[in-house]
């Protein structure tokens, strides 16, 4: 009923983590492979390993999540090792995160994934809000054309691109633009929403440390910049684009609202930070229940099928 393609790669269901939660070492990992997801993708790398921002720079709220990591994470030589050791034990369909902090080791990581023996999918995060000084590269049309250029003059293998969200109907248009021109495997929209500030009243007070208490937003709050993005992408990109949807997916009918406006994978962040693994049967069982209350068999059924008022 859930199954679903990816990459001619069956998957029991569309469920997956979100970059960033719940997949920072080994054993967080393993303990998604082993869950009830349909797959995984790992923190995002960089080159070398990353301290990340001072504590506290994550905090959980009724409606979400705001958090100012800083990119803390264990080197791509960890996360590499990783997905090829457990490539060479049979998995099927891995997702790779990287990014670089700075143009040219954006190009260097991904060269050495090109040259290495990993042949599963790389998501290019383009949509980090949390790095002081350094601006998210895809609100920079200009750079990710170039960047995007550069890197398929020699990157071969399956790639998608992590997006912040936009707002506005002509950034729809102008991403789309640039994006339909490079054989991407899939957009994943969206990142969190960059920059939010949420206050503890009582101690009149920010909850995170890092920039002043600015940090990315999570949740319920996103839900419904996240299908906007989801929608706006599928409708402009070419259909041998993939469309990954994430952001505000709290239960079941948040992930068929994705799937709705276009999805065809769709990623669960700051409700998986939460409640743990078990989020992954948790979603499944509830969008079999919308899907049979609505009469539909498959995901092909209702993918891509919102309806406007005419
Ligand atoms: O791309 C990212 N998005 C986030 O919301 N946080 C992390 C981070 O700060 O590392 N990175």
């Amino acid at each position: 009923m859930l199954k679903t393609n990816f990459l001619d790669v069956e998957l029991s269901n569309p469920l997956m983590n979100a970059s960033g939660v719940h997949c920072m070492t080994t054993e967080e990992l393993d303990e998604l492979a082993g869950s009830a997801a349909g797959a995984f993708v790992t923190k995002t790398a960089t080159r070398d390993y990353r301290e990340g921002n001072p504590e506290p720079r994550y905090y959980d709220t009724a409606l979400g999540s705001i958090n100012s990591m800083g990119l803390p994470n264990n080197g791509l030589d960890y996360y590499l090792d990783y997905v090829i050791k457990r490539q060479k034990e049979g998995a099927k369909l891995q997702f790779l995160s990287v990014t670089g902090m700075s143009y040219e080791e954006n190009i260097s990581l991904l060269k050495k994934i090109q040259e290495s023996e990993y042949e599963g999918v790389t998501e290019f995060n383009l949509s980090c809000p949390n790095v002081p000084g350094k601006p998210q590269i895809a609100y920079d049309f200009e750079l990710t054309e170039k960047l995007l250029s550069e890197v398929f003059t020699f990157f071969t293998k399956p790639i998608g691109v992590k997006l912040p969200p936009y707002f506005d109907i002509a950034h729809f248009d102008e991403m789309a633009r640039i994006l339909n021109k490079f054989p991407l495997t899939y957009v994943n929209s969206v990142n969190s929403v960059g920059n939010g500030l949420y206050i503890d009243l009582d101690k009149e007070q920010v909850v995170i440390k890092p920039k002043g208490g600015f940090g990315g937003l999570g949740g319920e709050y996103i839900k419904p910049t996240a299908l906007a993005n989801v929608r706006a992408f599928r409708e402009r990109l070419n259909p041998s684009i993939k469309i990954i949807g994430t952001g505000g997916v709290i239960n079941g009918r948040d992930v068929f609202e994705h799937i709705l406006c276009g999805a065809d994978l769709v990623q669960v962040g700051t409700t998986l930070h939460k409640e743990g693994v078990a989020v992954f049967s948790r979603l499944a069982e509830e969008l079999q229940e919308v899907m049979k209350e609505k009469g539909y068999k498959s995901l092909d059924d209702f993918r891509g099928k919102l309806k406007v008022i005419e």
